[in-house]
């Protein structure tokens, strides 16, 4: 099934806009899992089997797995959560963006090696540097758009004819880009104000937010400017303020009741 119909599906049928990121950092794991074998794989695939069935995708970001030379536990936990949780989208947070040639080898380490549904990407080269990955139109292809950082604007926000640089993006996407419908926009949390205009450029895209959580982005700010007129459009993505909700045997446990939270939360702001 095409990324952006799982994500409709999931939306509706299970009621919720959550993303859970899988940002391990083997410093907070719980002290018994910190000198396992396989701890990472074993940290995250609790995380992603106590969370599977309140969120509406996964969001493993790469630098978290390439810097401890995990990506063969990338690869397995992708395959875990396709084979325990059929129907959960994978988004692979790597940021990609490069000349044509090697963007094409991104798109295979993103869909063939790692088997995300969606990958996040750098506008910044351009068309060619996007295209191997539009032309796969069952998989999801996310632009940095206004991203949740102290510095997102330092370029972001740079006037660019009249309108800033990000709203640029959003046009150029929604307008132009967007031909397969599998296009997707990165837009902070801790960005309501702009993220709100960005949904009025691009109708009903999907937006990825992150920034709620341990960078306190506010949820109902989100949900107001962010919603389309279904109360969906939105993927809120959390991170640390989920992974790490306990520290103890039951930190998996901690971590479900954080993304229960989040999603009620959620929902309460969905249909105001
Ligand atoms: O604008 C952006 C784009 C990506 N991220 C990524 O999302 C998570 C956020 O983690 P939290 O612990 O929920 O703060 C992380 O993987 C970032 O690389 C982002 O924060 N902002």
């Amino acid at each position: 099934m095409r990324f952006s119909d799982t994500l409709k599906q999931r939306w509706q049928q299970h009621d919720t806009l959550v993303c859970v990121g899988l940002d391990p950092e083997p410093s907070k794991f719980p002290a018994h899992l910190r000198h396992a074998p396989d701890m990472v794989f074993a940290f995250c695939a609790a995380i992603v089997d106590a969370t599977a069935d309140l969120v509406c995708a996964f969001k493993p970001q790469i630098a978290h797995f390439a810097a401890l030379r995990a990506e063969d536990t990338l690869e397995r936990l992708i395959a875990h959560i396709h084979a325990k949780h059929p129907g959960v989208p994978v988004i692979l947070d790597a940021k990609r963006g490069d000349i044509g040639s090697t963007a094409q080898h991104y798109a295979s380490e993103a869909f063939e090696r790692y088997r995300a549904d969606a990958v996040t990407l750098n506008p910044y080269l351009g068309r060619d540097s996007i295209q191997p990955f539009l032309d796969r139109a069952d998989k999801g292809v996310i632009l940095l758009c206004r991203t949740s950082n102290p510095g997102g604007a330092d370029f972001q926000a740079l006037d660019c004819g009249g309108i800033p640089l990000y709203l640029r993006v959003a046009e150029k996407v929604a307008r132009e880009w967007n031909g397969h419908g599998n296009c997707a926009l990165v837009t902070g949390a801790t960005w309501p104000e702009e993220l709100g205009k960005v949904r009025a450029l691009v109708g009903d895209m999907p937006l990825l937010v992150p920034g709620i959580g341990a960078q306190g982005g506010d949820v109902e700010a989100v949900l107001r400017h962010g919603r389309t007129a279904a109360g969906t459009g939105l993927l809120i993505s959390s991170s640390r303020a989920i992974l790490y909700a306990g520290h103890g045997a039951d930190f998996a446990a901690a971590a479900r009741s954080a993304a229960s939270e989040l999603r009620d939360t959620i929902n309460r702001y969905r249909h105001d």
